[in-house]
């Protein structure tokens, strides 16, 4: 659903300071709050403070509950268009190659080693007897 709001960068986010045009960031996701400040429960002037700007680690301090996230939904008007920084490449972790040659490499010692023992064994056998 959110993937059909328009993208805002911050420097846009950012003109809407006011209290009649009040936007700020949650979560990359940008909300109009305008017509929820004289109703915030937690007054009007946190609100103001964090105008225009990303609001995330403030709402998340004061643990918000369910219900106050349920409204941020109707407040909604847009994503933030996130500077390419933000995306952070997923690790890859696995080296499946390097297991399976590890894997190899080892089966190649063991079988090496039994080849030695034999011919170690060989030769005790040819000296003594
Ligand atoms: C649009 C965003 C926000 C919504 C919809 C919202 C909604 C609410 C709601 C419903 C409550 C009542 C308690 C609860 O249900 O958790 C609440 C309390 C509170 N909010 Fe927000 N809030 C928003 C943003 C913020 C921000 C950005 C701050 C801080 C900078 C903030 C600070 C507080 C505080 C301090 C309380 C506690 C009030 C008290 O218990 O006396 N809120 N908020």
């Amino acid at each position: 659903m959110s993937e059909t709001k328009p993208y805002y960068t911050l420097d846009e986010v950012k003109e809407h300071q006011t209290k009649k045009d009040l936007w700020m960031i949650l979560h990359d996701k940008v909300y109009s709050v305008s017509s929820f400040v004289d109703e915030h429960p937690g007054g009007e002037e946190v609100l103001m403070d964090v105008a225009g700007q990303d609001a995330t680690e403030a709402f998340e301090d004061v643990g918000h509950s369910d219900e106050a996230r349920e409204l941020l939904v109707g407040l909604l008007v847009g994503n933030l268009k996130s500077s390419s920084s933000d995306k952070k490449p997923t690790a890859k972790v696995s080296t499946p190659t390097a297991g399976k040659s590890a894997a190899t490499d080892a089966g190649v010692t063991i079988y090496a080693f039994f080849v030695a023992a034999a011919l170690v064994a060989f030769g005790a056998y040819k000296f003594y007897v």
